[in-house]
């Protein structure tokens, strides 16, 4: 076995909960969109109380990946297994496992004619049959979580991009998901307001949720991320721990993509 080769086997193996079944696994997954082939044989392990990072240049796939592991999307090969099931075709079945996990888009997708604590106790009443006002205390509860206790009855018009945000983490906390997607959280953000989500989301990730996050921000995939996944052309180019991806790249696209980005390490 060369160097590079025992690395990165002695990083796989130092993974979170490396000794347990993995809660995802993409095995060889393929997605087509007509005859434009946007993931290329992907296989990828996420690890429960892991934060999973993707990154890489856009049009790579990483959206492509995430909306694939809760269904949004269907594949065209390989499998995504869920806690070791292959993801089901039934649409019954599929929202049984989109449940178990929360995802948070670029564009939060709030209801505009609900107040962020509606928004949030709106799931657990239609989806899990929760009493209302046990629903409204978890909202409260939650919207404390992210900092927003006092802006419960504001309507998402009178909150700023970073609070809207907020409240889409606590709508799909709500759920109690075994699993938080983030598909480019901060990206439609004001630049003042980015830093407010992402300590939300380290928080949460300091707490042991399982997080996969699509993300342009590399401090952010530096600091929090546990295993970082670069992307190229809808195949994976490089994965491994944050300290390898950004300080010591194995692959010369990694390297190339970072520098793009004027990352030096
Ligand atoms: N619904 C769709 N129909 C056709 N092509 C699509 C569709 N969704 C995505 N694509 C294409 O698939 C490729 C991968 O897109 P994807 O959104 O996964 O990339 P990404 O790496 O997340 O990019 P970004 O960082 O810009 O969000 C892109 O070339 C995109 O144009």
């Amino acid at each position: 076995m060369n160097q590079i080769v025992a690395d990165a086997a002695a990083a796989a193996a130092a993974r979170k909960n490396a000794d347990q079944p993995p809660v995802l696994v993409y095995d060889q997954v393929r997605k087509l969109y007509g005859d434009f082939v946007a993931l290329q044989g992907v296989s990828l392990q996420v690890h429960k109380g892991e934060v999973m990072c993707l990154i890489g240049p856009s049009g790579s796939g990483k959206s492509t990946l995430l909306r694939c592991t809760n269904a949004l999307e269907t594949i065209d090969g390989g499998q995504v297994l869920v806690d070791g099931v292959p993801l089901p075709k039934r649409e019954s079945e599929v929202r049984q496992v989109r449940r178990r996990m929360g995802m948070v888009f670029q564009s939060f997708e709030l209801f505009p004619h609900k107040s962020a604590l509606d928004n949030v106790a709106m799931g657990p009443i239609t989806v899990l049959g929760m009493r209302e006002d046990e629903a409204r205390k978890r909202a409260q509860a939650l919207l404390e979580k992210v900092g927003l206790g006092s802006k419960a009855g504001n309507f998402p018009a009178n909150l700023s991009g970073g609070q809207q945000q907020r409240v889409a983490i606590a709508r799909a906390l709500a759920m109690e998901p075994e699993v938080m997607l983030f598909d480019e959280p901060t990206s439609a953000l004001d630049p003042e307001t980015v830093g407010e989500v992402l300590s939300v989301m380290q928080k949460l990730a300091q707490e042991g949720m399982t997080m996969i996050v699509v993300t342009h921000e590399m401090g952010f995939a530096r600091r929090v991320a546990d295993w970082v996944v670069v992307f190229e052309s809808g195949a994976i180019i490089e994965q491994g721990p944050p300290s390898q991806i950004f300080d010591n790249p194995t692959v010369e696209r990694t390297r190339d993509f970072l520098g793009h980005l004027g990352w030096h390490g």
